[in-house]
C-alpha cells in the first residue's frame, strides 16, 4: 500500500485544517479499474474523441488525469464510469476488478464533481445527516458518528451550522469548504473507488494543498483514486502515483511524476531547472495556433515514443494479468419509505427556509382577497349583483390558477441537476424525489389559496352557510392543485423554465376560454365542446357558482331563478360532485403525467 504522505496540518487563511488520515482507515474492498483500446467517436460526424487508450489505476493510487483543454479528459473519465455518453459511441471495455460491470460502478464508487450543486438552505450537518440516511444502511447514532467523523476529518466541524449557501445569491461556506462537501457526501458510503473532476481548479494553493492531501489519505487507506487534474504546482504533482498525460484523444504518457520527467527529456523535451514539470509538459503537449502543424507533429511524435516505450509495454502486460476479484458491495436503496422521508425532510426545511417565497405567496393572496372583496362589495341579489358574484368566482379561479401555475415552475430548473445526480449515485428512486417534492408544496400551494377565498367571501356577501363555504374551499384547493400539478407537469417536461411557460400561456389560456365565462360551450362547435372536459377553469367555475345559487336564505329567490342563472353557462345544479370528480381527475392525471415527464428526463440525463 502506498504512503506517500503521512497526514498533514495545512495553515489555510484564519483558519486550519486537520486532515487526519487515521480517521479514513475503515477496511475498503481493494479496487483495480483498467481500461482497454477505448476508442470514442462522436454517432453523428465520427469526429474521434479517444483513441485507443489503455491504462490501470491500482488499489492504493493517486492517479491524475492531465491533458490541455480538449485532450479528452472528461470523455476518458465518463466513459471509466459510463456517464454522459449522450451522442457518443464507445469501443474497448472498463474492467473493476478484472469484470466489466457497466453503469453499476456508480454503485460502489463516489464522484466528486466539479460543480458543486447542494440544497442552498440547508446547513452542513443537516444536508450530511440527510445524505447519510440516503447512503448508508444504518442506524441513527451511527450515521451521527459518522457524519461527525466525516466532518473532522475534512475540516468541516467550523461551519458544521453555516448555511451551504448559494455563490452570488445566498452567503454561505466557502469555496473550499464547499469542494471538502463534496468529498464529505462521497465518503459517508466509504467507496473503495473515488472519481473526482478537477478537484483543486478554483481553490487558492493552500485549499488546493488540503484538497490534495484529503485525495491523498484516501489512497494510503486503500481507496483507489482517479482524478482530472488542471495546473498543479509542482508540489502537488509529486504527490501523485500515476500521472496520464492525454493529447489529441491518445495517451500520451502514463507512469510516476518523476518517470515522466524522465520521459519528457527521452522524447528531447528536458524540463528546464526552476519550470514547474507539468506546465512544461503541457505545453509540449498542446497545438499551438501559431504553429499548428509543428505541434501536432511534436505530439505524435511524443505518442509514438509512449507507444514504443517499456511505460506503455508494462502496462499492456499488466493489463493482461489482472485476476477477477471480488467486488464491494453495491449502493443499496435504503427504500421508499425512508428515502421519501429524507427527502421529504430535506424539502421541508427548503421550503420553510425560503421565506421570501412563502411570504409572498401568502401577502400576494391576502392582498388578492382583499381587492376581489373590495372590487365586488357587498353585491345586492339582483341581476347586476348577480353578474358581479359570478365574475367574482370567476376571477378567484383565474387568481388561483396563474400565479400558482408559473410560481412552481421556476423550481424545477435549479434542482434537476442535484436530482438527477444523486439518481445516477443510486440514492434513491425518482418516485422518492416526486412524492417528497410534491408534498413539500402540498401546504405552500393549499393554504394560501384558502385563505384569499376565505378573505373575500363575507366581503363580497356570498352565501355562508357552514356547508357552502367548506364546499367553495374545497373546490378552490382542487383548482390550485390543478394548477399547481399542470405546472409541475411542464416544468419536469421541457428543460428550462422559459420554454415551459411559452406553452403553459397559451394552454391555460385555452382552459380559460372553457370556463363557460367567456361563452356557453353548448354554442361552440361540436368539435370543440369536449374540450371543456379537459379545463379545471370549467369545473372550478362551475362547482363555486352552483355552490352559491342553489342554497338563498331568501323567498323571493326561486328555483326558476337559480336555473335562469346556472343555465346562461350550460351548468347544472346537481353537478358539484361531478366537479369535485373532475378536478381530482386532472390533478391525478397531471401528477402522475409529471411523474412520467421527469422518470424520462432524469433517466435520459446520465
Ligand atoms: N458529446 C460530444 N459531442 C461532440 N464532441 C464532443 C462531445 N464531448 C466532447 N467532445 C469534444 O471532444 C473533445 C474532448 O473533450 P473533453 O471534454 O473530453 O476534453 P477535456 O480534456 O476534458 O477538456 P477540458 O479540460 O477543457 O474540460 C473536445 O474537442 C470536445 O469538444
Amino acid at each position: 500500500m502506498n504512503t506517500k504522505l503521512s497526514s498533514k496540518r495545512f495553515s489555510v487563511g484564519y483558519e486550519s485544517v486537520n486532515t487526519n488520515s487515521s480517521k479514513i482507515n475503515d477496511s475498503v474492498t481493494p479496487i483495480t479499474v483498467t481500461w482497454e483500446n477505448i476508442e470514442v467517436k462522436t454517432r453523428k460526424k465520427g469526429k474521434s474523441l479517444l483513441n485507443r487508450v489503455s491504462g490501470i489505476a491500482k488499489p492504493g493510487e493517486m492517479v491524475a488525469l492531465m491533458g490541455t483543454s480538449g485532450a479528452g479528459k472528461t470523455t476518458l473519465l465518463n466513459v471509466l464510469m459510463d456517464r454522459n455518453m449522450k451522442g457518443l459511441e464507445k469501443k474497448g471495455t472498463v474492467k473493476v476488478n478484472g469484470k466489466a460491470i457497466g453503469e453499476k460502478i456508480s454503485l460502489i464508487s463516489g464522484f466528486a464533481q466539479q460543480q458543486e450543486i447542494f440544497i442552498p438552505t440547508l446547513t452542513v450537518k443537516e444536508y450530511l445527516m440527510i445524505q447519510a440516511k440516503l447512503r448508508m444502511k444504518a442506524n441513527k447514532s451511527t450515521r451521527i458518528e459518522r457524519v461527525d467523523e466525516i466532518m473532522d476529518m475534512l475540516g468541516l466541524q467550523k461551519c458544521r451550522n453555516s448555511k451551504i449557501g448559494n455563490p452570488g445569491l445566498v452567503k454561505g461556506i466557502s469555496g473550499g469548504e464547499a469542494r471538502r462537501l463534496t468529498f464529505a457526501c462521497e465518503l459517508l458510503s466509504n467507496p473503495s473507488l473515488l472519481f473526482a473532476d478537477e478537484p483543486t481548479s478554483g481553490l487558492d494553493s493552500f485549499m488546493a494543498a488540503t484538497v490534495v492531501q484529503i485525495m491523498r489519505d484516501l489512497a494510503n487507506s486503500g481507496r483507489t483514486l482517479i482524478a482530472i487534474i488542471h495546473q498543479p504546482t509542482a508540489d502537488l504533482y509529486f504527490q501523485f502515483d500515476k500521472i496520464i498525460f492525454l493529447s489529441l484523444g491518445r495517451t500520451a504518457f502514463m507512469g510516476t511524476p518523476e518517470e515522466s520527467i524522465q520521459f519528457f527529456s527521452d522524447c528531447g523535451h528536458p524540463i528546464p531547472k526552476n519550470f514547474n514539470p507539468p506546465e512544461w509538459i503541457q505545453e509540449k503537449l498542446s497545438v499551438q495556433p501559431i504553429e499548428e502543424i509543428e505541434s501536432y507533429q511534436r505530439i505524435m511524435n511524443i505518442i509514438q515514443v509512449f507507444e514504443t516505450t517499456k511505460f506503455s509495454k508494462t502496462s499492456t502486460i499488466e493489463l493482461q494479468m489482472i485476476p477477477s476479484t471480488k467486488l464491494p458491495p453495491f449502493i443499496e436503496n435504503p427504500g421508499f419509505f425512508v428515502e421519501t422521508g429524507a427527502l421529504l425532510k430535506r424539502a421541508s426545511i427548503d421550503v420553510i427556509r425560503s421565506p421570501a417565497q412563502m411570504r409572498m405567496k401568502l401577502i400576494q393572496k391576502i392582498v388578492m382577497g382583499l381587492f376581489i372583496g373590495s372590487l365586488y362589495w357587498q353585491q345586492p341579489l339582483d341581476w347586476r349583483g348577480v353578474r358581479n358574484t359570478n365574475s367574482a368566482l370567476y376571477f378567484l379561479i383565474a387568481e388561483l390558477t396563474f400565479s400558482t401555475m408559473f410560481g412552481i415552475m421556476t423550481f424545477m430548473e435549479h434542482e434537476l441537476p442535484l436530482i438527477a445526480r444523486e439518481y445516477h449515485d443510486g440514492l434513491f428512486y425518482v418516485i422518492s424525489y416526486y412524492v417528497s417534492r410534491c408534498l413539500s408544496y402540498l401546504p405552500l400551494f393549499t393554504f394560501d389559496g384558502a385563505i384569499m377565498v376565505i378573505i373575500s367571501y363575507w366581503m363580497i356577501g356570498l352565501n355562508n352557510t357552514l356547508q357552502q363555504v367548506l364546499k367553495s374551499i374545497l373546490i378552490a384547493v382542487l383548482v390550485e392543485q390543478s394548477a399547481t400539478s399542470c405546472g409541475l407537469f411542464l416544468a419536469c417536461l421541457f428543460e428550462t423554465t422559459s420554454v415551459a411557460i411559452a406553452f403553459a400561456v397559451p394552454i391555460s389560456g385555452l382552459f380559460a376560454l372553457l370556463s363557460e365565462l367567456y361563452g356557453n360551450t353548448n354554442n361552440f362547435p361540436v368539435y370543440i365542446q369536449w374540450m371543456q372536459w379537459t379545463s379545471w377553469f370549467r369545473y372550478g367555475f362551475e362547482g363555486l357558482v352552483v355552490n352559491q345559487w342553489t342554497k338563498i336564505d331568501n323567498p323571493k329567490f326561486s328555483n326558476f331563478f337559480r336555473d335562469l342563472i346556472l343555465d346562461q353557462f350550460s351548468f347544472k345544479a346537481d353537478n358539484y360532485p361531478m366537479d369535485v370528480i373532475g378536478l381530482g381527475s386532472i390533478v391525478l392525471f397531471f401528477y402522475v403525467a409529471g411523474y412520467v415527464a421527469l422518470l424520462v428526463r432524469i433517466r435520459m440525463s446520465r
